[in-house]
């Protein structure tokens, strides 16, 4: 005998449901939530053998089925609140200073409205996040492009990447000088070659090829990314500690109206770093990942603590196992500082809309736009709105 359809959703799924049909939170997702409450009514109601159901999103629907793993009849169907298109940006994790937290906070909050300009006119999560990032780039308050931190020879090596959800295709420079725009030659590095990544001489080589204007080096440093680099020459300095109080790496994830997943980071890298280093940005799975199968992530923060837990893949991972995107992203963070003391920050987004901006770190400035709607924040737990259209 097949199995007995369910006569009724057991509770939690009932309330579920209610609170989507109610407007409930939008990054309360069904499938994480209802695998586990089905799978003790299936196994109280099938006569089949208890491996879990499976939730089936179905692409363009607004319903959620709970599949039969054995005969694949719908056990039960719930309302999923979509909520595209989204964009989530950081401008990096630590502690950042109160004469320059208020411009942070501004950049972070017009790149999301830029990025979500270019979703909204049906623009891809691919424009849009490099997009927000080139605008962080050119924005001196945050370490990528101009702005960006000095290795111990007082130069900038600059480290981006960027991924594609749709073919995991993915593009990166690392130790990079004389580019504006890091984040945008990382993307031609994706389209234009067989490569994932190019390095130093190579990517600058590179750039002239496709035509982007080397800048003087000069025009990338701020008096303040020097005064920095001179204090940390000192014999007693602690760039990672120092740098942990004022990081500044950008980075953003986006789902366009189509559902496809991207994410773009940007950085200068460690203060005061060793000429040639390589930190966590340009490495695939570190410094971003974007798979449309399961969402899209950017870090923030020591780039060598993130590397050793593959940050990005490992958040992901979580959201695999059915973790929502805050879930995963905390629990990402959680174990980078327990098991390689390491601090830093994320943004995270599923491809159903759902998202995340969770850090480690005393501050992160974060902003998004979902559904017309600016969010926003600094401290832990700092959550502010107001419509997209506002000006700052
Ligand atoms: N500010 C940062 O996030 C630094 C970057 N993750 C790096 O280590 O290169």
């Amino acid at each position: 005998m097949g199995p007995q359809p369910l006569k009724r959703a057991p509770p939690l799924v009932r309330r579920r449901a209610l609170s989507f049909e109610n407007g409930g939170s939008p990054d309360v997702h069904t499938g994480s939530f209802l695998l586990s409450p089905i799978v003790v009514s299936w196994r109280r109601t099938s006569h089949h053998p208890p491996p879990a159901p499976r939730v089936f999103h179905p692409p363009s629907s607004c319903m959620s089925a709970v599949l039969c793993f054995k005969c694949q009849s719908v056990l039960c169907q719930v309302p999923v609140k979509v909520m595209l298109p989204v964009i989530v940006i950081h401008g990096g994790a630590g502690h950042i200073p109160k004469e320059r937290a208020q411009l942070s906070c501004a950049g972070v909050r017009e790149a999301a409205r830029g990025g979500y300009g270019i979703l909204r006119a049906s623009g891809s999560a691919m424009d849009a996040v490099v997009e927000a990032v080139t605008m962080l780039e050119n924005n001196p308050a945050y370490n990528a492009g101009r702005g960006s931190v000095l290795n111990v020879k007082g130069e900038v090596e600059m480290d981006a990447i960027v991924m594609d959800g749709r073919t995991l295709d993915s593009g990166a420079v690392s130790a990079v000088r004389r580019v504006a725009n890091p984040v945008q030659l990382a993307r031609l590095v994706m389209e234009k070659t067989k490569h994932l990544c190019l390095t130093a001489e190579g990517a600058s080589q590179f750039a002239r090829a496709m035509g982007i204007p080397e800048v003087p080096e000069e025009s990338l440093i701020t008096d303040y990314a020097r005064m920095r680099w001179k204090k940390n020459l000192a014999p007693d300095a602690n760039p990672v500690e120092c740098q942990m109080g004022k990081m500044g790496t950008v980075g953003a994830v986006a789902v366009d109206t189509e559902g496809n997943v991207a994410c773009a980071t940007s950085t200068g890298g460690m203060i005061n770093k060793m000429e040639g280093r390589v930190g966590d940005t340009p490495c695939i799975g570190c410094g971003g990942y974007a798979d449309n199968k399961v969402g899209a992530v950017s870090p923030t923060g020591h780039g060598e603590a993130i590397m050793k837990v593959t940050l990005s893949r490992l958040i992901l991972f979580h959201m695999e196992q059915g973790r929502s995107a805050e879930e995963a992203s905390d629990l990402g963070l959680a174990y980078m500082k327990e098991r390689v003391q390491g601090l830093g920050g994320v943004v995270t987004v599923d491809p159903k809309g759902a998202w995340a901006a969770r850090f480690s770190s005393l501050q992160m400035a974060w902003a998004a736009v979902q559904d017309e709607q600016l969010h926003y924040g600094l401290y832990a737990g700092e959550h502010f709105t107001e419509s997209a259209q506002e000006q700052s």
